[in-house]
């Protein structure tokens, strides 16, 4: 293991090595100009999806036949941005892009530090979230990653386990860790006729709401419905991706999924691992300076809050896993209610 040498940076506050210092102002500056004093909104949610889109553009399997394999973790979605944002599965991460950019030339970093380190600030504005890990030296990326290593809402359970496991050997439980994501998380576009749309009813809170929300029944679609990727949520608002329907279902995934309902002490350890390891993806971590000490700790939510939504009860809960009964919860009170939007960024 590496020897930790304690640094003192001019704020007074101590990290691990003092090439950590220099991203205290960076946090300030993103915290007020790009996340808007700190919110989980939807420059954080994006900065959050931007992560995973650069990061699980990776495939050994491609290297082995000899081909580019793309590099991971290493900001090419942002330094060839005119290539990879047309990726069919990028589409809308052009915006996030944009509004990341000037940071990046402003403060002379890395872009694959920096769409490492927002993702983690952005995920911290989020009360529930982990204690999230920031690791620092990705090199500038070399190469637009190649097109077709970005799953898709529409794939199937196979199709995603398979390019999970060539991207980083993430198996099928990490692959139900990392969609946690989805718990502050909205689709623009998805529907064409609609923006803004959660995948549960706490967008601004990393709480274990959407492993409840995607065991539900489906009854409606928030907007036009038959698009591509998608199905029917339970709630009025509410987008339900197709994958995530069939991967709270599937038999290899279900038990892991109903694990996280009403569990945010397992949420948070479990997304706090996978996290570092998606966004040191192509990288040795061995290498890389641990700056963790730089990103604020989230308020935490008091005890487990997982709730049925007005109207439904257990009777609306379809089972997936065998080996487990579904959680018994409480219904939030009250009649039924469209969950709200989530606005997206001025100008997007
Ligand atoms: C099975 C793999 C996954 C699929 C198929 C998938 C698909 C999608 C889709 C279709 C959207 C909506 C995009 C839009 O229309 O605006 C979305 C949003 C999002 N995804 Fe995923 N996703 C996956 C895994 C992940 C992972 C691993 C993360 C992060 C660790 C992530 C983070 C997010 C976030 C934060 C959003 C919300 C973005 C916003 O609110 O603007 N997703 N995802
Ligand atoms: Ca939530």
């Amino acid at each position: 293991a590496a020897i930790e040498k304690r640094a003192t940076c001019s704020n007074g506050k101590t990290v691990s090595s003092a090439a950590c210092c220099a991203w205290f102002p960076i946090l300030q500056d993103i915290q007020e100009n790009l996340f808007n004093g700190g919110q989980c909104g939807a420059e954080a949610h994006e900065s959050l999806r931007l992560v995973f889109h650069d990061a699980i553009a990776i495939s050994p399997a491609l290297e082995a036949q000899g081909k580019f394999g793309g590099g991971g973790a290493d900001g090419s979605i942002m330094v060839f941005d005119t290539i990879e944002t047309n990726f069919h599965p990028n589409i809308g991460l052009d915006e996030i892009v944009r509004l990341q950019k000037p940071f990046v030339q402003k403060h002379g970093v890395t872009p694959g530090d920096f769409i490492a380190f927002a993702g983690a600030v952005g995920l911290s504005n989020c009360p529930g979230a982990p204690q999230m890990n920031f690791f620092l030296g990705r090199p500038a990326p070399t190469k637009a990653a190649p097109d077709g290593l970005v799953t898709e809402p529409f794939h199937s359970v196979d199709q995603i386990l398979a390019r999970m496991a060539d991207a980083g050997e993430f198996d099928e439980l990490e692959t139900v860790w990392l969609l946690s994501a989805h718990s502050v998380a909205a689709a623009n576009d998805v529907d064409p006729t609609r923006n803004g749309l959660p995948f549960d009813s706490t967008p601004g809170i990393f709480d274990t709401q959407f492993f409840v929300k995607t065991q539900l029944a489906g009854t409606t679609f928030p907007g036009s419905g038959g698009n591509q990727g998608e199905v029917m949520s339970p709630l009025a608002g509410e987008m339900r991706l197709q994958s995530d329907f069939l991967i709270a279902r599937d038999t290899r995934t279900a038990c892991e999924w109903q694990s996280f309902v009403n569990n945010q002490s397992k949420l948070t350890s479990d997304f706090q691992f996978i996290f570092a390891a998606l966004s040191t993806l192509g990288h040795d971590m061995t290498t890389m300076t641990d700056c963790s000490d730089v990103i604020p700790i989230s308020k935490p939510l008091r005890g487990d809050s997982a709730r049925f939504p007005a109207g439904k009860s257990m009777k609306d809960v379809e089972p997936a896993c065998a080996e487990t009964p579904f959680p018994t919860l409480a219904t939030a009170p009250g009649p039924a209610t469209s969950v709200a939007r989530v606005p997206p960024p001025p100008g997007a």
